[in-house]
């Protein structure tokens, strides 16, 4: 391969975290027009290394090359002007302006002392229409869905001219059929001369879309290969240095009583749209129920209202037989409900907070963690250093600030303080969004000796994979009803779908006229 063929290449670069080398001596060849998938654990020190390249980091050592030319990134201005986007995982965009007007923030083209408004207008209807965005350039970023607020960022990149295009994680966020678009959008992107590097968990994805593939393990280079002479069993073994077992053994559940039960629930949003429509069901002790549905469809509400962070209008929510709705999310978790959710940043952790800071949100008014208005930080640091074992939480040590962690060990700081309150009902949103195959398999693990244990299980995820090879039983959600029950045994992928459309029912608890 001559250097004309490579859009960025790095050669040796290693950066340093007190306690950690996160990238080791790495080296790196992006072809043009490729995807190239970037695999590797949680912590691995891929992010580390895609924010060199932006300029968010400087390497301690080693060199980057852009078009075979040595360059400098100091700041990611600078990685713009040379050809170089980021379409970072959590969006960065200022919800009440238009899609135009993010797209130019910064960059804004002036017609006289004005902003050229219409101008940019047409720059950005004339790129959605080259790749197959389909964005209305006028509508306010608050108005459309997540699968499109991304494609802002795509374009964002695109009007600044960018050649080499990073994405970190982009089908974390996204529904199904979002991630079927973009998938496409990508292969177009590529199709236009565009190189595209991809983090992902899914490898899945990397089989179906990119052409080379290469795996970091714990700051190093593993191994680079063409995607076509290889398989998702080969790439996992590589990422994680052992096999990886992909289908997770469970036994038969054997359901009980009664655990958690909705009576009807109904929400009204601010709007006075019914966003809980007369919504029932119950979870049993020792089974797992899955909520399948497509993003926007009452799963947020739904868990708001069963762990008291939103109230509902009308209906009942019972544990083991005694009311608890509209209680406060501190009476519901102590009453026995543990809670992982959706978003762990919002909701999940105090990013400024250290790792054993973090392990005691919820239970830092417990005597045994508060003595007389002090926190006993022993009780703390014990706590923390058992948990930080137990789930193999990789960590330089229990006083580092969660923020500066990888995205899935901040998960896995929120699975082992829910699971160590030894809960009866554990609702799990999105449990594994984020997570390496490794990773994942340890969720889901958890979560059915959770079952096991004689523990109600509610898992809500937009993973028809996971709730067909985790649940027991599986409830489809749509319009903010249950429209559907079936058990992963009797049903397949094609039909949840149809199903989760609104397409097609099957013995849901609220039947529809
Ligand atoms: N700003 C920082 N300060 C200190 N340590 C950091 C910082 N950023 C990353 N690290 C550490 O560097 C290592 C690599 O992290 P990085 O985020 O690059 O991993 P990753 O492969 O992207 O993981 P994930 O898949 O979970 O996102 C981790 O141990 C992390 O804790």
């Amino acid at each position: 391969m001559t250097t004309a063929d490579t859009a960025l290449e790095l050669k040796g670069i290693t950066k340093r975290f007190p306690g950690i080398v996160a990238n080791d001596s790495i080296s790196f060849q992006l072809k043009r027009g490729e995807i190239h998938a970037l695999l590797g654990e949680n912590g691995a020190g891929k992010s580390t290394l895609m924010n060199i390249v932006f300029g968010l980091y400087q390497p301690e050592e080693g060199e980057i090359q852009i078009n075979g030319k040595k360059v400098k990134i100091d700041s990611p201005n600078k990685a713009i002007e040379l050809g170089i986007g980021m379409v970072h995982q959590h969006f960065k965009l200022v919800e009440p302006f238009t899609v135009t007007e993010n797209i130019i923030l910064g960059t804004e083209p002036k017609s006289g002392m004005q902003i050229d408004i219409r101008g940019a207008c047409k720059k950005v209807k004339a790129l959605s229409e080259q790749y197959g965005f389909d964005i209305d350039p006028m509508a306010t970023v608050d108005s459309i869905s997540v699968g499109m607020q991304q494609r802002v960022e795509i374009i964002k990149t695109l009007y600044r001219g960018a050649d080499i295009l990073i994405f970190d994680e982009p089908t974390a966020v996204l529904t199904p059929q979002e991630i079927t678009e973009l998938l496409e959008i990508m292969k177009r992107l590529v199709a236009e001369g565009k190189s595209i590097i991809l983090i992902t968990h899914k490898l899945k994805e990397i089989m179906e879309i990119a052409d080379t593939c290469t795996i970091i393990r714990r700051g190093k280079v593993i191994d680079s290969v063409t995607v076509a002479d290889t398989n998702p069993q080969e790439l996992a073994e590589k990422m994680v240095g052992k096999a990886v077992n992909f289908k997770t053994e469970k036994q038969l559940a054997k359901p009980t009583e009664v655990f958690l039960e909705a009576k009807d629930l109904v929400m009204v949003d601010p709007n006075g749209k019914h966003v809980l429509n007369h919504l029932s069901f119950s979870l049993h002790a020792g089974e797992i129920v899955g909520i399948a549905g497509v993003d926007g469809n009452g799963q947020t509400e739904l868990i708001e209202a069963l762990t008291g962070m939103q109230s509902v209008k009308s209906g009942d929510i019972l544990l083991k037989g005694k009311s608890i709705v509209n209680h406060t999310p501190r009476s519901i978790s102590e009453s026995g409900i543990s809670h992982i959710p959706q978003d762990r940043h919002k909701h999940g952790l105090v990013l400024d907070f250290s790792v054993s800071e973090n392990t005691i949100l919820q239970t830092y008014h417990h005597p045994e963690i508060t003595k007389r208005c002090f926190i006993n930080v022993k009780a703390r640091n014990d706590m923390a250093t058992r948990l930080v074992e137990e789930f193999d939480i990789r960590t330089p040590g229990i006083d580092t600030r969660v923020g500066s962690m990888s995205g899935g060990n901040q998960q896995k700081i929120i699975i082992a303080r829910e699971i160590d309150k030894d809960p009866q009902v554990m609702i799990a949103a999105q449990p594994t969004r984020g997570l390496d195959v490794g990773a994942i398999e340890f969720v889901h693990q958890q979560l059915i000796a959770q079952r096991d244990q004689g523990k109600a299980v509610l898992l809500v995820s937009f993973e028809l994979d996971e709730i067909l090879n985790v649940a027991d039983r599986i409830l489809v959600l749509f319009g903010g009803q249950i429209v559907g029950e079936t058990t992963p045994h009797t049903t397949n992928e094609q039909e949840l779908g149809l199903m989760m459309a609104g397409k097609y029912e099957r013995g849901g608890t609220n039947e529809k006229e």
